[in-house]
């Protein structure tokens, strides 16, 4: 059920004679992580300052959790938690009275700062570096901490903008699963901005792909491998032990099967392009003709092509 708590409705910025974000329409649904991908300079930062009403839109509107943006700054600030790619703490205070700081400043009752810094820290998995100096942190720590640092406001939107700039790659997965699980658990709506499509690819429920202001595309993987590979979203690749004899008969009674619609033969290997995976069926043919397979894979599609593809046609255009 479509629920949606991030609503932009042709929302475009102009920095003097650059469009920065060109007619952006798109909602997010409470719960879900939304990805925003683009190269840099694509607007993925403007659209996020338009979302925070840092920003005034030259036309069109911003609308988080039902209040405008431009109009409500502050009112949109309570319910907006904003992690840029790099967060700023006092190096000579422990990682805990850093956030107990954080904590005051937005309101939280003194008998309770504590409390909830401990509780926010624990959730972000820093509950046995508390009394660290946020200076000796490392920096897939200080990220769990600039999350803690959004996490301890409670809110109901969390922007991330390239949160896992600089951090390790077994970091990167843990800080990853961590939003996740977040998420999941918390019914958080998470707005990931990132030009790592590995990243996007692992945790993103949707994505939006972001060229020169323009939002090209938004959906989930499987819609948008089908509506750019359409009826070859399905490919199979055999290889055999030996190069395939009468590779054409085999060919034209394989173009008969209904479902398969490309096929492509290289020494002993065979590509199959097909309508719906035909995977297990493709294997009992082979194996009924007697012919020694030595590897099947199923091939999917990931961000890497469908990205590829977009900007490849969207500079075309
Ligand atoms: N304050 C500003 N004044 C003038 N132009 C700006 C300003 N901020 C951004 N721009 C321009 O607007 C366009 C979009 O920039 P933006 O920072 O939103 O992109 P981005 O997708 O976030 O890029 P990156 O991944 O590099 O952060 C770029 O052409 C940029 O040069």
């Amino acid at each position: 059920m479509n629920n949606p708590i991030i609503e932009l409705e042709g929302l475009t910025k102009y920095y003097g004679s650059v469009k920065a974000v060109d007619n952006l329409s798109l909602s997010v649904n409470k719960g879900e992580i939304f990805g925003l991908l683009g190269p840099n300079g694509a607007g993925k930062t403007t659209t996020i300052l338009m979302m925070l009403g840092l920003a005034e839109p030259s036309k069109g509107t911003a609308t988080v959790c039902g209040i405008n943006a431009t109009k409500n700054p502050i009112a949109v600030k309570r319910k907006v938690g904003y992690m840029p790619d790099s967060v700023g703490f006092y190096d000579n205070l422990t990682a805990l009275e850093n956030l107990e700081y954080i904590g005051r400043l937005n309101g939280i009752a003194e008998n309770e700062v504590e409390i909830r810094a401990k509780e926010t820290m624990e959730l972000v998995g820093l509950g046995s570096e508390l009394h660290k100096k946020a200076g000796a942190y490392s920096r897939g720590m200080k990220q769990r901490l600039g999350l803690a640092d959004v996490l301890i406001r409670q809110p109901d939107v969390v922007i991330l903008d390239e949160p896992t700039l600089g951090i390790d790659p077994s970091g990167i997965k843990e800080f990853l699963s961590l939003i996740r699980k977040l998420s999941r658990q918390q019914g958080l709506t998470v707005l990931l901005s990132s030009h790592h499509l590995h990243q996007v690819q692992q945790i993103c429920d949707r994505v939006g792909i972001f060229v020169e202001g323009k939002l090209l595309v938004e959906g989930n993987l499987e819609t948008l491998s089908f509506n750019l590979f359409g009826k070859d979203s399905y490919t199979t690749l055999v290889t055999f032990q030996d190069a395939i004899p009468d590779a054409g008969l085999l060919e034209k009674e394989l173009r008969m099967m209904n479902g398969v619609n490309n096929i492509l033969i290289e020494g002993n290997s065979m590509e199959l392009s097909c309508e719906v995976d035909m995977t297990p069926g493709l294997v009992r043919f082979f194996v009924q003709k007697g012919l020694p397979i030595t590897g099947v894979h199923k091939k999917e599609y990931g961000l890497d092509e469908i990205y590829q593809r977009y900007f490849e046609s969207n500079i075309k255009n």
